[in-house]
């Protein structure tokens, strides 16, 4: 009898987990958990989102045996876990930024691109802002922000500057915002810069006024591989922009280097990515749609380190990115 040596699980458990992503992919688009905040059974569900009964039924079954929901007798109701992320009335629902990530990071075509090999025009001009909804991330991003990376941001950034906070800082390509706006917050009397591209800078300028630090906060558009952002800052926040820089890497790290005043820090948040290009494996799925369509934007983790040490930053802190993205490092470099 031929005798087995490796394990045939494997392959299945990986289907199975393909339709966990479906099942609650799906009950986020029917927002299944907004309504399962109170027991509830069926029958109501159904009425609320117009479902047929008895499908939901078999849906809210299997979504109790994944663990995403609890059941007593013929009633449904959100585990603490779910309430507090699937819940659109939560204030850190991650339901929206979840489907847009499943989209922005999907593989379903990857037969068909497989075939047809990448754009060339992606190819020709490897530039970031043309192939990502970065808009759209940038909104979807601010819950994912709350689940602890700002806070942990925050934490670093008191115990760094407990005795004499930054006055002017710059969070250059900041998406949202957020991380200037909670800086802002944690050190009045600190004015801050949101350098964003122009498809994108509309987001953090609304947030600002929304949160009421507009004067306290300016929004900058332009292309920072290109244009000024402004210098003599205390603090520059540079969180995941490298690698759209990477046809300009020399340029944009001399430039970083010279907005910073003499004392000033520069706060990095990196891929972190072999110099193989084959870890970690999360991150080389994550980017490899936007590679197949013809992108080459990565920057490897030793790329990063040298053209730091070469322009004269030195590290003096590295913690953890917390939250959603607690496997990230973000780190801290004077001049
Ligand atoms: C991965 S996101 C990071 C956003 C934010 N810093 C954060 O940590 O969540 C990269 C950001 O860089 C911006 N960006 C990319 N290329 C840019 C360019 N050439 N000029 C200005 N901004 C750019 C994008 O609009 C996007 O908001």
């Amino acid at each position: 009898m031929y005798c087995p040596k490796g394990n045939s699980s494997l392959y299945y458990n990986i289907l199975h987990q393909k339709r966990v992503a479906e099942i609650l992919l799906s009950a986020l688009r029917f927002d299944l958990f907004s309504y399962l905040e109170n027991w509830e059974t069926p029958e109501a569900v159904a009425e609320k989102s117009g479902l047929h009964t008895r499908s939901l039924a078999q849906v809210l079954n299997a979504l109790v045996s994944l663990g995403f929901i609890e059941k007593k007798q013929n009633t449904y109701r959100n585990t603490p876990q779910s309430n507090e992320f699937l819940n659109r009335n939560s204030f850190v629902y991650l339901g929206e930024s979840l489907i847009f990530r499943e989209k922005m990071m999907s593989l379903k075509d990857i037969d068909e691109r497989l075939q047809m090999g990448p754009i060339a025009e992606v190819i020709r001009n490897n530039s970031g802002v043309e192939v990502y909804d970065f808009y759209e991330a940038a909104r979807i991003s601010i819950p994912e922000m709350y689940t602890g990376r700002v806070q942990a941001f925050i934490a670093a950034a008191t115990s760094i500057y407990n005795d004499k906070p930054p006055k002017n800082i710059l969070d250059l390509g900041g998406g949202s915002g957020v991380l200037a706006i909670e800086l802002i917050r944690a050190f009045p009397g600190c004015q801050g810069t949101i350098f964003e591209h122009p498809s994108v800078a509309g987001l953090p300028r609304e947030l600002v006024i929304k949160e009421g630090v507009s004067e306290h906060i300016t929004v900058l558009e332009g292309d920072f591989n290109r244009d000024d952002f402004g210098d003599s800052y205390d603090l520059i926040i540079a969180a995941g922009i490298l690698d759209f820089a990477k046809d300009h890497f020399e340029y944009l790290m001399n430039k970083l280097y010279n907005a910073l005043n003499p004392d000033g820090l520069l706060y990095l948040v990196t891929h972190q990515i072999r110099e193989d290009y084959l870890s970690p494996p999360e991150r080389i799925l994550g980017w490899l749609s936007s590679h197949l369509d013809g992108l080459d934007l990565l920057l490897t983790e030793k790329n990063i380190s040298e053209a730091l040490r070469s322009h004269g930053f030195k590290k003096i802190q590295a913690g953890t990115v917390g939250g959603t993205f607690a496997s990230l490092r973000g780190m801290f470099f004077s001049k």
